[in-house]
């Protein structure tokens, strides 16, 4: 009886819904389209930052040198920790990315060494 008043209220909101979904999957792919880029942009920036510091591990490597510079190192993290905060970012992460990024270093430095 009721059901013939029901179903096209329930249709219609069936098809707003649909509407609704497609909408936001469509926002969806779009942000990771973004995602993409930035990843793609990061790898290309870590790409050529390891090229510089492949440069420095040759220079150290003829002149002696130590692979590591803790002086450098201690200004490179206050200075990242203050980017990440006035970026917004945690500047707890900023520091543990750079010390990740540092040890792959000074590992390609050592081995340049030997
Ligand atoms: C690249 C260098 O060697 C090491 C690696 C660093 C880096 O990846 O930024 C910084 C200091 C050093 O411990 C350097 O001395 O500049």
């Amino acid at each position: 009886m009721f059901g013939a008043i029901v179903s096209p209220i329930k249709e219609s909101d069936d098809k707003l819904a649909d509407v609704g979904a497609s909408a936001a999957m469509a926002e969806l792919q779009d942000i990771r389209d973004s995602i993409d880029n930035i990843d793609a942009s990061i790898i290309h920036m870590l790409a050529e930052r390891f090229r510089c510091t492949q440069k420095v591990g040759v220079l150290k490597a003829r002149h002696h040198l130590p692979p590591s510079d803790p002086g450098r190192e201690d200004k490179q993290v206050t200075r990242l920790r203050q980017l990440a905060s006035a970026a917004k970012l945690d500047p707890e992460f900023a520091e543990k990315f750079l010390a990740f990024v540092i040890r792959e270093v000074i590992r390609h430095h050592e081995a340049a060494r030997r």
